[in-house]
């Protein structure tokens, strides 16, 4: 498995105080990381501390495979980032913007310009000075000006705050479609669940500075399926029917009185009426579903939001 980042331990302290602890965080590469977590639990801290605009503590960071330090000139250079909200020239216009960066940063094509602009889907915005544009205009804006030098990894904060539900999806597709179609490694960061479960494939999950997990989303959907639940009272009856009549194995025996069904392509009517038709005594059948949202609440001691 080749990793992006990994941090070692990663620690820091503000005036005495841990506001990072012990995180060890797996990035692979060409995957979309969420980071989750409530407002104030380190998230912004160890982008950061990534970036080098903060230093650690404690414990180290590796990026593309190398300890990074202050000297780590050639990896800074495969990165970028969105901290915070992007910051422009307000009165100049976004390809005036995008020029002064890529003078600033000593790499220069007026074409790449374009092109960023082109990417994130800014168009007919010629003459505009940014100061007009609309917050998720701004966005688009700094993705295009973090994109632009080619990163490898793309580090977002927040990306979302603030936008509109029309401007969080244009967002997230133009995220994934960063990821997908130009392989770039993307971490990003909400305090709100529903913003990162659907383009993460990995999700971190921060509490009180502490990463308490770190988990695939498929095994996330895998483990919060939806089955069915029987209670009755012949256990042994039932699972000899939902065996060998119904044909199902995805199913687990929880006590004396309860079966869970994973799985089934099966109705939970279907289930009923077979279950029936062999006169098995039924006290309840019901589909349940383990939400994601109290997976989450339970890692974070049931804050909202995330
Ligand atoms: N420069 C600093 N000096 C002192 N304390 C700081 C500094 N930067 C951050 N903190 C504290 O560190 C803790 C973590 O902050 P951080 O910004 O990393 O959290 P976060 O999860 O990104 O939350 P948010 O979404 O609110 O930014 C907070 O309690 C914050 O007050």
């Amino acid at each position: 498995m080749e990793y992006i980042v990994r941090t070692h331990d990663l620690g820091k302290r503000f005036n005495g105080s841990n506001v990072v602890s012990n995180v060890n965080m797996n990035i692979k590469k060409g995957e979309i990381y969420g980071l989750l977590g409530p407002n104030g639990s380190g998230k912004s801290t160890i982008m950061k501390m990534i970036l080098n605009l903060l230093k650690p503590s404690q414990g180290a960071i590796e990026v593309f495979s190398e300890t990074l330090t202050n000297k780590s000139y050639e990896i800074f250079k495969r990165m970028n980032a969105i901290i915070e909200y992007p910051i422009f020239y307000e009165k100049l216009t976004a390809e005036d913007n995008l020029d002064m960066h890529c003078e600033y940063m000593g790499y220069y094509n007026k074409q790449d310009i374009k092109n960023a602009l082109d990417l994130v889907n800014l168009k007919n915005i010629n003459n505009k000075a940014v100061k007009n544009f609309s917050l998720g205009m701004k966005q688009r804006l700094g993705i295009a000006r973090a994109v632009i030098t080619k990163p490898e990894l793309l580090i977002l904060d927040e990306p979302v705050n603030g936008l509109d539900p029309v401007g969080i999806i244009e967002i997230r597709d133009l995220l994934e479609m960063l990821n997908k179609e130009y392989g770039i490694t993307i971490l990003i960061s909400s305090h709100i669940l529903a913003e990162i479960e659907q383009i993460a494939d990995t999700i971190g999950v921060m509490n009180n500075g502490y990463l308490v997990e770190e988990v695939s989303m498929d095994s996330i959907r895998e483990n919060n399926a939806e089955y069915i639940e029987i209670e009755t009272d012949d256990v042994q009856k039932t699972v000899y029917i939902i065996d060998s009549e119904l044909n199902i194995q995805n199913f687990k025996v929880l006590d004396m009185n309860k079966i869970r069904i994973y799985e089934t392509g099966m109705s939970q009517n279907q289930i009923y009426k077979k279950l029936m038709e062999n006169d098995i005594s039924i006290t309840s059948i019901n589909t349940k579903t383990a939400s994601l949202e109290d997976y989450f609440l339970s890692l974070i001691g049931g804050e909202k939001n995330a």
